[in-house]
Parts: C-alpha cells; structure tokens; sequence
C-alpha cells in the first residue's frame, strides 16, 4: 500500500560535504563532511548521542542555518525559505496560546504559498473543512474551539501534527515530537503518524533518541556520532508496513535495535575519548 503511491523521482534533500563550525576562538565542529541524500516520500529517522549534530542538520534543511563549507539542495534547490513546502513539528508543540486549536492549525494556510492567497476567501468554507478533517483523523474532532491550555500534552501535540501536515508539505521536520509523551499517547501517535504518512507520503526527517520510534516509523535509519559530528552508519529498516507495536517485541525488530544501541554506545566511547 505504501509503496503503490506514484512518487516523483530525485531527491527531496541532498547534503554534500557539509561542514558546520560554531564559535571563534573555541571552535566546535558541530558537522564534519556529512553527506546525506534522501528521495521523495521516504521517512528517515537521525539517532545519536547527544551533540551529535542531529538538529543542525534539521536546521540546514529548513534553512534557518547556513553550511560552512559545502552544498544544501531542498526539492533540488539550494536551500532557502521557499525552496520546499516544509512543516514542521517539535518536542514542545509550539501552538499560539492566544488561538483556539482551528485557527492554529490552519495558520499555515494563511502564510504559506499557494494557500495564503486564498485565504480570506477559503478561510470559513473549504480551509475551516479541511482543518476539521484533519483534527478528526487524529481523534481531536470537536476540539477545535478550545484553547491550548485547554488541551492535555498529547492532545497539543496530535494538534501540533495536524498544523505541521495541514498544508500538504514535501517535507516533513520532526524534532523529537513525541518525546515528552507517556509511552501509550507516543505509541498511539506513531501509529497516526505512520498512517499519515502512508496517505501523503510526504517525505520526512525525524530527530528521535528513542531507538524503537525510530525502527517503528523510519525506513532508513542513520546514526550519528559527535566530536566532530557526522552520519557513521546509514540502514534500512526491513519491516513492511502498515508496522503494529507487536512487531516491536519479535526477535528482529529487538535486535535491530539492539544492533543500534550498540553503535550509539560505541559513538558515546568515541566522543568522551575525545574530550
Ligand atoms: N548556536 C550554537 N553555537 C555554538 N555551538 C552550537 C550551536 N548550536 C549547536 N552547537 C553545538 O553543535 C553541536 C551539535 O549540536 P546539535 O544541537 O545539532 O546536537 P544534537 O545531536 O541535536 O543534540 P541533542 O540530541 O542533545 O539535541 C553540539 O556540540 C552543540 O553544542
């Protein structure tokens, strides 16, 4: 099912060489010669140890950072604010506090090109049906006159999902979106999060340090090791889809994960061999 959607050809991100260097007199290498191509429509997981470089390289994608040294093509442009339809979803959900969870959501209709130009006119009609079709995919239908505080912390986050995929993005950023979730609201929104994706296939990049979310979503995974940072290994992960949480408990999902703890745990050595 997931791989019977026609998806256009090339890749949506292409780092070449990439360096990025942080400071004046103590310098950090925050990334060294990192290479990294991802085509449409896949979803890629980036795990390491902390300060490996995982969120610069979500920075350089969405162009809120700029390389030192080396190339970063968006959707085949050289990255800048309109290079790619991106969304967006973080750790913490971000929602406006002073809008109700509709108007957050639908907010980036109102910013982002094509939808902005519409949008006074679509605003009440087709924006608002949309938006109410997506806040019901996510189990949030109804709750779209309330405020974020009115709302628990998975309640914000599916509604940070919703407004992160509401205008149809190529490119999905995830930094850590379900970290701060209890493990039963996180695994229900892996499982949101997986159908979302098989749906639209957007393509994503996920930042994760929680190795069984990363094997449960991603079909690639690539570790990450620090000092200075770069991608040290860079895998499929072999399960079809749609993948369920009981396949997190059979012999080779466990051992892929084990497989990769082990390689964070010898980036960690690495690292504080080096400081
Ligand atoms: N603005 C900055 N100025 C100086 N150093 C920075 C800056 N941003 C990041 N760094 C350094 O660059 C390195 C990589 O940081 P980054 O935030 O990408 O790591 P990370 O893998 O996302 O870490 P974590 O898992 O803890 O979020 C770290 O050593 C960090 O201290």
């Amino acid at each position: 099912m997931a791989d019977s959607l026609p998806l256009p050809v090339g890749n949506v991100i292409d780092l070449e060489k990439v360096r990025v260097t942080f400071g004046g007199k103590n310098k950090v290498t925050a990334l060294s010669e990192t290479s990294l191509r991802i085509s449409h429509g896949e979803f890629v997981a980036l795990v390491g140890p902390s300060g490996c470089g995982k969120s610069t390289i979500l920075k350089l994608v969405a162009g809120t950072l700029a390389a030192t040294e080396g190339n970063v093509f968006v959707a085949g442009r050289e990255v800048d604010a309109e290079s790619a339809r991106i969304g967006m979803a973080f750790q913490n959900p971000t929602l406006l506090p002073w809008l109700n969870v509709r108007d957050n959501v639908m907010m980036p209709l109102k910013i982002v090109p094509p939808f902005k130009k519409e949008f006074s006119r679509k605003k009440r009609g087709e924006y608002r049906d949309r938006v109410e079709a997506s806040l019901a995919r996510v189990g949030l239908a109804g709750f779209g006159d309330k405020f974020p505080w009115q709302l628990s912390g998975g309640m914000q986050q599916r509604a940070s999902l919703c407004r992160a995929l509401i205008h149809d993005p190529t490119l999905l950023l995830l930094d850590e979106p379900f970290g701060a979730l209890d493990q039963f609201t996180r695994e229900e929104l892996w499982e949101i999060m997986q159908q979302l994706w098989i749906e639209k296939r957007p393509t994503v990049l996920l930042v994760t340090h929680d190795l069984k979310e990363a094997a449960y979503l991603a079909g690639r995974i690539c570790v990450m090791q620090a000092r200075p940072g770069r991608i040290v290994d860079d895998s499929e992960v072999p399960f079809a889809r749609p993948r369920t949480i009981e396949i997190s408990f059979q012999p080779e999902f466990v051992s892929l994960t084990q497989r990769l703890r082990e390689r964070i745990v010898a980036a960690r050595a690495v690292q504080e061999d080096a400081t």
